[in-house]
């Protein structure tokens, strides 16, 4: 029986689209002045970290070559968290979340079971992403948020400590995820595992796996609690 939905959040509930196109520009706008920044520890920091996985070369342009390949790397999500903040609490970015997301959301809590992200976007990017969507402060439905700082997410030691976080047995979690690596390593920990395959994000289908192109079809198909 499923007890808590785990949720990736850029191809499953905020369209790739919005992140490419509004994110990381924002984002790339912003990071030249936020790495000039010696005094902000956070910032000190990830520039180390930058620093001592790529010696001799810029930060900025790391960051930059990163963006442009959506690498997944710690310090940049940490970096681009920042500048992330200004943008969401001026109302200059406003997440445009999938349609079926809030009520999905709103009819799986009202229904009793516990829900939590786990992105590769800092948790106080994620954070600021759902305390402002479009359709309004969504972080008081989410019990938990695990970030890279939990590990990788196509690792299975990650999904363990999760597990073990959440104190439910693996199989108790949904995790959805358009990623398959990220599927894969999810199932090899034990989780209930689901692929939101989204039309407007052009997913892959990922083979060994169960399918769905939104919430609502996940509920059908897990019998969750419908919106
Ligand atoms: C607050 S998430 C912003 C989008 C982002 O930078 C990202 O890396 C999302 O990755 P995900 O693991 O949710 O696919
Ligand atoms: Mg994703």
């Amino acid at each position: 029986m499923i007890r808590l939905v785990l949720l990736d959040i850029e191809g499953t509930t905020l369209p790739i689209s919005f992140v490419r196109d509004v994110m990381f520009p924002y984002a790339a706008k912003a990071l030249p002045a936020l790495l000039q920044d010696h005094t902000n520890p956070t910032v000190v920091g990830a520039r180390a970290d930058i620093v001592m996985e790529h010696p001799g070369q810029d930060p900025l342009k790391v960051c930059q070559d990163w963006m442009k390949a959506d690498v997944k790397a710690a310090p940049l999500k940490t970096l681009q968290g920042l500048t992330w903040r200004q943008g969401f609490e001026d109302g200059t970015l406003k997440a445009h979340l999938y349609p079926d997301v809030p009520p999905a959301l709103e009819a799986w809590s009202k229904g009793g079971l516990r829900l939590a992200v786990y992105s590769s976007g800092s948790i106080p990017s994620q954070k600021l992403l759902y305390g402002h969507s479009e359709q309004g402060d969504l972080t008081p439905l989410f019990e938990d948020f695990f970030d890279l700082s939990t590990g990788g997410k196509k690792d299975a030691a990650s999904y363990e400590k999760i597990t073990a976080a959440v104190g439910l047995l693996a199989d108790e979690i949904l995790f959805l995820s358009d990623i398959g690596a990220e599927l894969d390593a999810a199932q090899r920990a034990g989780l209930t595992v689901c692929q939101l395959v989204r039309e407007q994000d052009g997913t892959v289908p990922h083979p060994g796996v169960p399918q769905a192109p939104d919430l609502n079809a996940v509920s059908t198909q897990f019998g969750l609690p419908v919106a």
